[in-house]
């Protein structure tokens, strides 16, 4: 556990999946925590739950990426010592079909966060990046000295383009910047407790939410896109990592950063197992004793054969590693989807403070507060 208590790390995206894990962690590891989250794709109800589960609470503001006076306004509002950041789109499909918006919310997102990090002095930045960054791997497991960049989407160009933009501050004024980038693989699973898990209020196109749907009855079938892949038994490879897992691993990196000046770093979080959809799909249907009828079809386009982490560098350097089983992740989702079938919508909402004194004056500071919110999720 962390002894960095009384320091306060601002999480942006925090209602999201990833988001409010990480600060159930981080306020048990003794962090006081500011959040933003626009809720395009999350509900506020996620940090009460964070609330009922940890007894602690968390100053929360809605508050859009793009929106660089109202992100400016936490800074000076708040005395902050890290930054994680998860605000971001991230459905692979949409980034195709809307890239300006996917760019412009991710990376325009990113440059107002670290234009009043810099402002403010705050150096300390744990960085959610994605194994997608990686684009077709050459070899497995993948290092983190694996070349990066030749990505097949949108969304994990934005990805890319952040990590490098990154790395060039880093190398800009090397004596200021501590930053690390965690490449996230495959999160799923949900809060051991039942009353915490994803809980998209947009389509989603993820593997392990559609199984559960399919076992729950809201669907027929899975759609298994492709069985003749190179593979154990022709589908997909993927490291699924459970997300309280992946949760404890941002405390860690808080705790690196600590221990040296990085300037830049980028580690990988999973598991280093990679798992094929069938083997998944197994695991699920033994776990919650249910049957998960298959409907195979071609590939999908874009889709990787396999990917899974080289985990050394994490183990090593991070100190961390992960505690929890693929068969943890499918009863973890299970208790969640079965506990909460409408996830937080019936919740009451967790009230937004406000950031700034009167309404006029907030007006005034800041249109873009008070125009349509654009859309920034919480992704990976
Ligand atoms: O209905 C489905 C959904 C998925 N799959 C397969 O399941 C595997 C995993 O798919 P998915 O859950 O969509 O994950 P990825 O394709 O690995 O991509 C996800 O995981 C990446 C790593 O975190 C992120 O970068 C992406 O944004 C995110 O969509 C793949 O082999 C898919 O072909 C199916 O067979 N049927």
């Amino acid at each position: 556990m962390s002894a960095s208590k009384d320091k306060t790390v601002f999480v942006t995206g925090g209602a999201g999946f990833i988001g409010s894990h990480c600060i159930v962690e981080l306020l048990e590891a003794g962090y006081k925590v500011v959040t933003i989250d626009n809720l395009t794709n999350s509900r506020s109800g996620a940090l009460k739950r964070v609330e009922e589960l940890t007894g602690k609470s968390v100053t929360f503001y809605q508050c859009d990426m793009l929106d660089a006076v109202a992100l400016e306004a936490v800074f000076a509002k708040h005395h902050i010592d890290y930054v994680i950041h998860f605000a971001a789109m991230k459905a692979v499909g949409e980034s195709m079909l809307f890239p300006l918006i996917y760019y412009k919310n991710n990376v325009i997102g990113t440059i107002n966060l670290v234009e009043a990090m810099k402002k403010h002095n705050v150096t300390q930045l744990v960085f959610s990046s994605s194994c997608t960054v990686y684009g077709d791997p050459a070899t497995l497991p993948i290092t983190e000295d694996h070349p990066t960049g030749n990505v097949t989407n949108v969304y994990g160009r934005t990805k890319y383009l952040i990590e490098e933009m990154l790395k060039d501050l880093s190398r800009a004024d090397p004596d200021k910047w501590n930053i690390i980038s965690l490449r996230y693989f495959n999160p799923v699973g949900a809060h051991p407790s039942g009353r915490m898990g994803e809980d998209p209020t947009k389509p989603f196109t993820n593997l392990m939410p559609y199984i559960s749907q399919v076992a729950i009855g809201k669907r027929d079938k899975l759609t298994i896109f492709g069985d003749d892949y190179d593979t154990v038994d022709g589908t997909g490879v993927r490291d699924y990592i459970h997300v309280m897992d992946l949760a404890s691993g941002h405390v860690a990196a808080l705790d690196r950063l600590d221990s040296e000046h990085l300037r830049y770093k980028t580690y990988n979080l999973g598991t280093g197992c990679g798992v094929s959809v069938l083997q998944l799909v197994r695991a699920f249907e033994a776990v919650t004793k249910t049957q998960v009828p298959l409907d195979i079809q071609p590939r999908r386009e874009g889709d990787i054969v396999s990917m899974y982490a080289n985990t050394d560098l994490s183990k090593r350097e991070l100190k961390w590693q992960t505690k929890y089983t693929l068969e943890n992740m499918c009863e973890d989702f299970w208790r969640w989807q079965t506990q909460n079938p409408n996830g937080y919508a019936d919740d009451a909402p967790y009230e937004p403070e406000t950031l700034y004194a009167s309404p006029v004056k907030a007006a005034a500071a800041s249109p873009a507060a008070v125009s349509v919110s654009t859309n920034v999720a919480n992704g990976h």
